[in-house]
């Protein structure tokens, strides 16, 4: 069932170039690994919203990224995805002139629910979520807001570690035990979800290709 020796980031990058879109997001960076094949993979006029808290972890990998010469089409946002999906649901404009400008507009994000009257969903052409697994779903929902029907969102260790395929007995460590739970009710939601049409890919950890339908 699983083929855990083929590379994620690798195949991240040619499901890109297939799918030629330029405007994509990753939701949780850690040292920027699946950031850096996706930015490659990207035409040079091509953007990635890539967001992660840990600044500290983003900066290890920042120097790979800057000698791959992709920094342009990166626009990393050092926040908890959560408040910031919600602000470009509600108010995508302001919050994409934040991340291009960064610095400058950051203050702008923080009050732009208050002051933007439309949003922008449906926009982006492929997103990649790989945070943390107990969150799985609600990532999911708030990814089907704001990616175009027909493109893609791909939902990062649906395997999680084999711990999917396995009965609680066989299972010794008590965070996954305990965290396998919410990818099994993923996977579950995700087969029966009618807005989307999905595959479970044995790839790396299990990668969950999704396609909006409507
Ligand atoms: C498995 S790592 C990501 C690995 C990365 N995709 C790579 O290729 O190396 C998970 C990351 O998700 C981040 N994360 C966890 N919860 C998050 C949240 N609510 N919003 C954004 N990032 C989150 C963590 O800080 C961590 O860096």
């Amino acid at each position: 069932m699983m083929n855990v020796a083929a590379d994620e980031g690798q195949f991240l990058s040619v499901l890109l170039k297939i799918i030629n879109g330029k405007k994509t997001m990753g939701i949780g960076v850690f040292t920027g690994y699946s950031l850096l094949t996706t930015a490659l993979a990207l035409p040079e006029d091509g953007k990635i919203v890539a967001i992660d808290p840990d600044k500290e972890a983003y900066e290890v990998g920042l120097p790979f990224i800057k000698k791959a010469g992709i920094e342009h089409k990166i626009n990393y946002i050092p926040s908890d995805a959560f408040p910031l999906l919600n602000d470009l649901i509600y108010c995508v404009s302001a919050v994409l002139t934040y991340a291009i400008n960064d610095q400058s507009s950051r203050k702008h994000t923080s009050s732009c629910n208050f002051h933007c009257l439309h949003g922008e969903e449906d926009t982006f052409d492929f997103i990649y979520v790989d945070a943390s697994e107990n969150d799985c779903l609600k990532f999911h929902e708030l990814a089907l807001k704001l990616v175009k029907i027909g493109r893609i969102i791909a939902d990062d260790n649906t395997l999680f570690l084999g711990s999917v395929a396995k009965s609680d007995k066989e299972i010794m460590e008590e965070p996954i035990r305990k965290l396998r739970n919410f990818v099994i009710e993923f996977n579950r939601f995700i087969t029966a979800d009618p807005r989307v049409e999905s595959s479970l890919l044995s790839i790396g950890d299990g990668l969950t290709l999704c396609r909006r339908l409507y």
